[in-house]
């Protein structure tokens, strides 16, 4: 070491200046001794912490600071020791070991503070604790939801599967293995589609995919298998589940089994498109299939044809049978028609003894005519229905697409038109529609909407036919009919009285031939004449219970006498409302008012039913009449039904007279009056007056 930097000869060694000042001496020893004690209390503390807290991080740190702090304890205690012993040597190497520790934990503690400044504080810690106790709450509370959920799924009614992305099963809840009787070990693992029946449309799978894969939820329905192979509705929901990356890791299927629900909607669906009492389609299915016809005709050209029909005087057998035979026959009926028909065409009841039918595939028009004529032979079959045998016709009306129609309305009134053709040619056939018969409806529509204004315009006349005793060629009375002069031309009878009937007009139309003939009758000369009045009524009329009140009110409100009013009843009518028919006659009778049967010989002709009635005439009609003379047939049923109406105490009237001989064979067979253009025609009022002036 150089002399000249530590030369302490002009310095006054350190112990020797206490020598001689006694308080300084006390001074620094007691303050060096307080620091000494002090100093070396700090490593004792130190090393206790770091006995008791061994966790503490960096604790060597703490080691050298204890070491250095030791090591300035010791100068210190050099320091008193030099006071008295000059042992400078050990004092300087005891302080450069307290230099070279300082310096050493000075290097080493900088480089620690950054890190020393990561361990978290008192507070952060307090603060990290509780966010902690808070994550361990939620915890604890979404594993009570998780509980939860899991009990919802043991229990629950309706089955839950899990997949994987490859749809392959990981977990099913109890409710699925019972519903479908498979076990765990049959189908963990097990793609999903194990409960596929085939029986569910491509389309719906195309769907599900296509909305799960979109990351989706699906809803829809399907038919399933179960183990056993039995079928069952499902309705379910399948949802994708995605993991961190938005990838697709699972599926989660809730699936009901609504195969009781299906079972309802199939009866309530049986009882909207089936018909309740024969189990056929009713209107509604009908027309559902009518339209799909026309769409696959469409599609694939092909010809079918719609078949409008219905039982030719069905009415009769309900009226006289009563409705629990009519029912039974119009089962029997529906079946039979089912018969005709191949599997997948339409037989429906539209309602009352209405049936409509679909032949589909036709190769031609007239393939229709011989499905026709099967149902009618079919129906020509007789029935036996509770101890009755029945015999019974149909009439049907056809109309082919696409030559007819194209659109389901315009067939089915095509086929109705045909229908209406079919019963006005003689019944129990069948007709094709044509267009003559579209222009026949047409025309029908047109006369029914002028009839309607026919009163209101005053285009009604009245014709009277004479009626001739045949003993003294005597007028004896006349019958009214009816004659009409509307804008479109006239029309006779025949042809506007049915529509008449039809649209209900003929009531009022009715009211007014009576109300008018009896007026004119009453007027001069006629009223001296005492002549008879015969007045036609109509079914429709019949049907009215208020008849014989509005012809009450006409005899009195004209003052013509009931005696010499007889009114017409076609023999049908008397058949078809037979109970209904026989109150009202008795009550018109009542009134003191003559009853004939028209058209007798063309209708029902049951002998029973006539000696029920309380009739006075039987009017013989005249297509038999005409042949009297050339047709022995037709004479022996002339001389029969005088023999029959002068049996039952009935005067018997001929009409459609003609001819003189068949004037001659009607008076030879005593029959009483007579009435036919032999005599005279129809003439109008002012003539028939003229006729007694
Ligand atoms: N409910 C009502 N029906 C009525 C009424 N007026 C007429 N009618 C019915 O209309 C049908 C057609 O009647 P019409 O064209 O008047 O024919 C009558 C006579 O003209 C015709 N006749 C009479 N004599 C002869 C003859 O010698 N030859 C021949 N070819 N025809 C003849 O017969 C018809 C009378 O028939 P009927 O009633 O059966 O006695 C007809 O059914 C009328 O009943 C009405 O007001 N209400």
């Amino acid at each position: 070491m150089p002399d000249h930097l530590f030369d302490m000869h002009p310095y006054m060694p350190h112990g020797q200046c206490y020598l001689w000042q006694n308080d300084l001496l006390l001074l620094h020893v007691v303050s060096d001794t307080l620091i000494v004690l002090s100093y070396y209390s700090i490593p004792f503390a130190l090393v206790y912490i770091l006995k008791k807290r061994q966790d503490i991080p960096f604790s060597w740190i703490y080691w050298l600071f204890g070491l250095f702090i030791f090591l300035c304890g010791t100068t210190h205690l050099l320091s008193i020791w030099n006071v008295w012993v000059p042992d400078y040597w050990l004092s300087g190497f005891v302080k450069l070991a307290t230099a070279i520790s300082s310096i050493t934990t000075a290097a080493l503690v900088w480089p620690l503070v950054p890190k020393i400044l990561a361990i978290p504080s008192q507070a952060q810690l307090v603060a990290a604790n509780s966010a902690l106790a808070r994550e361990i709450e939620n915890h604890k509370r979404t594993e009570q939801e998780l509980r939860k959920l899991t009990l919802a799924m043991q229990y629950s009614s309706s089955m839950v599967i899990v997949t994987d992305a490859q749809t392959r099963i990981e977990y099913c809840n109890p409710a699925f293995f019972q519903i479908t009787g498979y076990s765990a070990d049959e189908v963990l693992g097990q793609r999903a589609n194990l409960l596929k029946s085939d029986l569910t449309a491509d389309e719906t799978y195309k769907g599900l995919w296509a909305t799960l894969l979109s990351g989706s939820a699906w809803h829809g329905e399907f038919l399933n298998r179960k183990k056993n192979g039995e079928l069952f509705w499902c309705l379910e929901s399948i949802a994708p589940i995605l993991d961190e990356s938005n990838s697709i890791s699972h599926f989660v299927s809730i699936i009901h089994d609504i195969s009781d629900r299906k079972d309802t909607e199939e009866i309530i669906r049986h009882m909207a498109y089936y018909d309740p009492l024969t189990d056929l389609a009713n209107r509604s299915l009908f027309n559902e299939r009518l339209e799909q016809a026309i769409h696959q005709a469409k599609r694939n050209p092909q010809i079918f044809a719609l078949f409008y029909l219905d039982l030719d005087r069905f009415k009769n057998i309900n009226d006289t049978l009563g409705h629990l035979v009519g029912d039974k026959l119009l089962i029997e009926v529906g079946r039979r028609i089912s018969a005709c028909l191949r599997e997948q065409e339409t037989v429906a009841r539209l309602g009352g003894d209405e049936f409509a039918l679909i032949g589909l595939n036709l190769t031609s028009p007239a393939d229709a005519g011989e499905i026709a004529q099967r149902v009618i032979n079919t129906v020509n079959e007789p029935f036996f229905i509770d101890d009755h045998q029945l015999f019974v016709s149909t009439s049907l009306g056809i109309s082919v697409y696409p030559q007819d129609a194209t659109t389901s309305e315009q067939l089915l009134k095509h086929a109705d038109d045909a229908l209406y053709l079919a019963k006005q040619h003689g019944r129990n056939t069948f007709e094709f529609y044509n267009a003559s018969a579209n222009a026949q409806s047409l025309r029908r529509l047109n006369i029914e909407n002028h009839l309607r204004h026919g009163l209101a315009r005053n285009e009604f006349s009245l014709a009277y036919q004479p009626q001739v005793d045949l003993a003294s060629g005597r007028i004896i009375g006349a019958e009214a009919l009816l004659r009409w002069m509307p804008a479109i031309g006239p029309i006779g009878p025949d042809e506007f009285i049915p529509i008449a009937e039809n649209s209900g007009l003929i009531v009022e139309i009715g009211e007014w031939v009576m109300r008018t003939a009896c007026r004119d009758f009453m007027a001069a000369p006629l009223h001296e004449r005492k002549l008879l009045l015969a007045i036609n009524l109509s079914a429709r009329q019949f049907k009215k219970t208020t008849l014989v009140d509005s012809v009450r009110g006409i005899l009195a409100e004209t003052g013509f006498p009931a005696e010499r009013l007889e009114l017409e009843i076609t023999e049908s009518m008397l058949v078809e409302h037979f109970e209904k028919t026989v109150k009202q006659m008795q009550e018109l009778k009542n009134l003191g008012i003559r009853l004939a049967i028209d058209d007798f010989g063309t209708g029902f002709s049951s002998l029973s039913y006539l000696k029920r009635f309380p009739m006075d005439t039987l009017k013989i009609d005249k297509s038999f009449v005409a042949d009297i003379y050339d047709n022995q047939n037709d004479a022996c049923i002339v001389r029969s039904i005088i023999g029959l109406g002068h049996g039952l105490n009935l005067k018997v009237q001929a009409e459609g007279v003609e001819t003189a001989q068949q004037l001659e064979l009607l008076q030879l067979h005593q029959c009483d009056r007579g009435q036919g253009y032999f005599f005279h025609k129809p003439l109008p009022i002012d003539e028939f007056r003229r006729l007694f002036v």
